[in-house]
């Protein structure tokens, strides 16, 4: 057997073919050895020119073919926990794009899934916890430097959103990422949520509520809140400001070369999230494989993943009823400390 991690890659989508090129060429220690997509063409296209690769239009027979040792999920999230839960069955680790699964019942059987095992097998895809920038502003805040965040403030923008987003994925899929963050960055829960939205884009398609503001509440008393627009047209543009006792502290895209000239300023903006988070794909691609060449996982766990889908359903069921929603979680199972 290889020395190398034999991944079964499950869905060639976006975010699929790229993790396909991420493992083939910056991630050692692992090789892709089988691809999985119902649309066969887009996992041929992904894999394409890389020997020793099976192709299959079902993932479960992916998880089956010879050499496989771990899986990468990158399937659309409705195709999660039938995979998530195949893969605890065979002691496979596994990396889940974000969200964990749509809704917080389905995740809380994955996670229910795992810790009858024992053993953490699943790392979730919450990629800013690999940001330079967001890790930066983690240290300073467990420093205690600032003082106790008072609040965050959030901003997510798209340049557009793909054609079957809804109104409530602009939580349950793009908001989930400032939960997550939220949740390392403070320490502590989200408890309650508000939305609130203005008059929708005039640019954004025909019904989408796009943007919106979302606020959470959080265990230890801060507050949280993200501007959410996903049709912006200009630029792919994620930031965060800590609001302490003592001082406030900013992340963000901000980073590009600015050029002035001919009486201007100008700075490129970022098109997406394939760009700006390069860098962060790429570490927790290494980390989880690192953990995953031991049979386990690290990074952000199912644990996590359900606790975003917990928040996000109340962030959605806030929008629906325009009011403020808490959050119920279960108890957190012992493996997670
Ligand atoms: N971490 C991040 O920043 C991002 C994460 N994502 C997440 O990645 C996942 C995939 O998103 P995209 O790549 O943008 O979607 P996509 O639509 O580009 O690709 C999904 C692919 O999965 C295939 N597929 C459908 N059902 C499948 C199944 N049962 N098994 C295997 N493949 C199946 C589709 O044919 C398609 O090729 C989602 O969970 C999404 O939320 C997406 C964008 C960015
Ligand atoms: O995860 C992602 C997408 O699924 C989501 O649709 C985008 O809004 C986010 O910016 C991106 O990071």
């Amino acid at each position: 057997m290889s020395d190398l991690l034999g991944v079964a890659v499950l869905g060639a989508g976006h975010m699929g073919a790229d993790h396909v090129r991420r493992i083939g060429t910056t991630v050692g220690g692992a090789r892709v050895v089988a691809v999985a997509d119902p649309d066969t063409a887009r996992a041929e296209a992904a894999v394409a020119g890389r020997a020793g690769v099976s192709v299959h239009g079902d993932a479960l027979a992916a998880l089956a073919a010879p050499g496989v040792r771990a899986a990468l999920v990158a399937s659309p999230e409705a195709a999660h926990e039938e995979v998530l839960l195949a893969a605890c069955a065979r002691g496979l680790p596994v990396f889940c794009e974000k969200p964990l699964t749509p809704d917080a019942a389905s995740s809380f059987r994955v996670v229910e899934a795992e810790a009858r095992l024992g053993r953490r097998l699943i790392q979730v895809g919450f990629m800013r916890r690999y940001d330079a920038e967001y890790a930066a502003l983690k240290s300073l805040l467990d420093s205690g430097h600032l003082g106790r965040p008072l609040m965050l403030h959030c901003r997510h923008r798209n340049v557009a959103s793909p054609p079957h987003f809804t109104s409530e994925m602009l939580i349950s899929s793009s908001v989930s990422h400032e939960i997550d963050a939220a949740r390392w960055l403070l320490g502590q829960e989200i408890t309650a949520v508000t939305v609130l939205r203005p008059t929708p884009s005039g640019d954004a398609p025909q019904g989408l509520l796009d943007p919106q503001l979302v606020l959470f509440e959080t265990s230890g008393g801060a507050l949280v809140d993200v501007e959410i627009f996903v049709n912006c047209g200009f630029g792919y543009e994620v930031r965060c400001e800590a609001v302490c006792e003592r001082g406030s502290a900013q992340v963000g895209d901000d980073r590009a070369m600015a050029v002035h000239f001919t009486g201007q300023a100008r700075q490129d903006v970022a098109q997406d999230y394939l760009v700006r988070f390069a860098d962060a794909y790429d570490r927790e691609v290494r980390a989880w494989v690192t953990a995953a060449r031991s049979g386990g996982a690290a990074g952000p766990s199912a644990w996590d993943g359900y606790a975003a889908a917990a928040v996000a359903e109340a962030g959605v069921r806030a929008l629906r009823e325009g009011s403020r929603v808490t959050v119920e979680l279960a108890e957190r199972p012992g493996l997670y400390g």
